[in-house]
């Protein structure tokens, strides 16, 4: 595979002649997604687009189920290839995940392989454009490691361009064809094998940065949204650096973590703020996988900040979609800010927008790239990291009434218990109350918390509110 430059990818593209696809989509009535399927085409064209095809025409089919053999029905089969004729489309591109026998099988019906004739479906479309888009060592790696499982079971077109070569085919026929496939197979077996490795290695590094991070104690906020939305735009505005942010899908894919100053925000002068690859519908399982590791970040963040390109028709599906693969990835309950990006596309004021935001939950209207209404968002940063809850141990002398007070009413006491020089309790606080607790923290190794009862601390914890509340 050939990662360039941008400019080197560019240049690729003007020297080449641009290959003309022909897009086909499925319509089942069983599918719970909130895309249509123009909607979805749609968005398969501009793949496409992205992959640097161009695309000449659709066409869609509504079915119950799937045909086995070819996916689409056989008369749908004889209408695109007349209409790929017409076209001059030597590629097809499903807008579903094709088995590698259908595949096989659409591509012969359409004329096969010596015609030039290439069926592709949405996932190689997506495989294509990571690995165009892929720029660190480990976002390489992890692409080409989905690239060679998309492969893997797909070789056995090699087997049938042999057997066409014999002249014979069918069973029994055994010789070089089937070795050569399976050399083929061992050795993808072996490169698939090695690049785990590799991946395990550049993983551990990672995990050591993220690990000093930690360390510094600067809270983290992880930016995700679908593709497009706005994401890069959004961190370069918040943060003054320059990720690369363009109008095409998947124009980033490796994670860029920069600090940002929040100037109102006296507990969290400062946040790490990691912008992630965008998320699409139908994102296949492999590539889900193979980004699970990058994806983690958005798992260990504090705060969640989810982009929605607001000027979108499809902003709901998209953002339905996110959802859920947040919720797969395990970070669906995080603490999240959902930024409307792109007002300055829409007829609606910001003011308008943001008078409908403040009745959701933690929803910010913005133009990223117009830095409009950023202020707000900052505030709702810090406001969101005030409210974050941290586990504390601590012991807090006898005549600091004031910090009792803050953790009774601020947080939820686990354990508390009397010691000579104060009051041990464990707790979880709003984190800018716990970083107030550091300053007073008593070296608890040095101290000997004896086990109570719960019942015993209960008690103790019942008597010692009541003292609180009525002093
Ligand atoms: N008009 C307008 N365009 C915006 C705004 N924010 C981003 N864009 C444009 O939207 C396109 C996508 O922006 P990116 O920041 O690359 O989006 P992303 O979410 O990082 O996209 P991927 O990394 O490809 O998933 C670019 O052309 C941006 O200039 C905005 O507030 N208003
Ligand atoms: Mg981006």
């Amino acid at each position: 595979m050939g990662y360039g430059t941008k400019e080197e990818e560019d240049m690729r593209r003007e020297t080449q002649p641009t290959e003309k696809c022909y897009l086909v989509g499925v319509d089942f009535p069983r599918d719970r997604s909130m895309f249509s399927i123009d909607e979805s085409l749609e968005e398969l064209g501009q793949l496409a687009e992205t992959a640097g095809m161009e695309v000449v025409g659709s066409n869609t089919q509504k079915l119950s189920a799937p045909v086995t053999s070819t996916y689409i029905g056989s008369g749908k089969v004889r209408e695109v290839k007349t209409a790929m004729a017409a076209t001059g489309a030597k590629t097809c591109v499903l807008d579903d995940e094709l088995s590698p026998a259908q595949q096989r099988t659409l591509e012969r019906a359409f004329g096969g392989e010596q015609a030039g004739i290439k069926v592709l479906d949405r996932t190689a479309l997506i495989l294509d454009i990571f690995a165009q888009h892929a720029r660190t060592r480990e976002g390489q790696l992890q692409v080409e490691l989905a690239l060679y499982q998309y492969r893997l079971p797909r070789l056995t077109r090699l087997w049938t361009h042999l057997e066409r070569q014999s002249g014979q085919g069918g069973v029994g026929l055994r010789g070089p064809g089937e070795t050569q496939l399976e050399s083929d197979r061992r050795i993808i077996n072996e490169k698939i094998s090695a690049l785990r490795r590799t991946l395990e290695s550049v993983r551990a590094h990672r995990k050591r940065q993220r690990n000093s991070r930690k360390k510094m104690d600067i809270p983290t906020v992880s930016v995700v949204g679908y593709t497009n939305a706005g994401k890069s735009t959004l961190v370069n505005a918040l943060t003054t650096s320059t990720i690369f942010a363009e109008d095409m899908l998947f124009a980033t894919l490796d994670p860029t973590t920069r600090r940002a100053q929040l100037p109102e925000m006296a507990v969290h002068p400062e946040v790490l703020i990691t912008d992630t690859v965008g998320f699409i519908q139908k994102l296949p399982t492999q590539l889900i996988a193979a980004f699970r590791a990058t994806l983690e970040e958005v798992v260990e963040a504090d705060v969640v900040i989810h982009v929605v390109d607001y000027s979108n028709p499809m902003r709901e599906a998209h953002e339905e979609t996110v959802d859920s693969v947040l919720e797969d990835l395990g970070a669906g309950h995080k603490p999240t800010i959902t930024v409307w990006n792109k007002l300055d596309l829409v007829e609606e004021s910001l003011e308008d927008v943001s008078l409908a935001a403040v009745e959701r939950e933690h929803t910010i209207a913005v133009s990223a790239k117009e830095k409009q209404g950023l202020e707000n968002l900052v505030a709702e940063i810090g406001l969101v990291l005030t409210e974050l809850m941290t586990d504390v141990e601590v012991i807090v002398p006898y005549d600091r009434g004031d910090i009792m007070n803050e953790i009774y009413t601020q947080g939820a006491i686990e354990y508390e218990q009397y010691l000579a020089e104060g009051t041990y309790i464990a707790a979880a606080v709003p984190t800018a109350l716990s970083k107030k607790l550091k300053t007073i923290r008593v070296d608890l190794e040095a101290e000997e918390v004896e086990e109570l009862s719960e019942a015993e601390m209960w008690k103790q914890l019942a008597k010692k509110r009541q003292a609180t509340t009525n002093p």
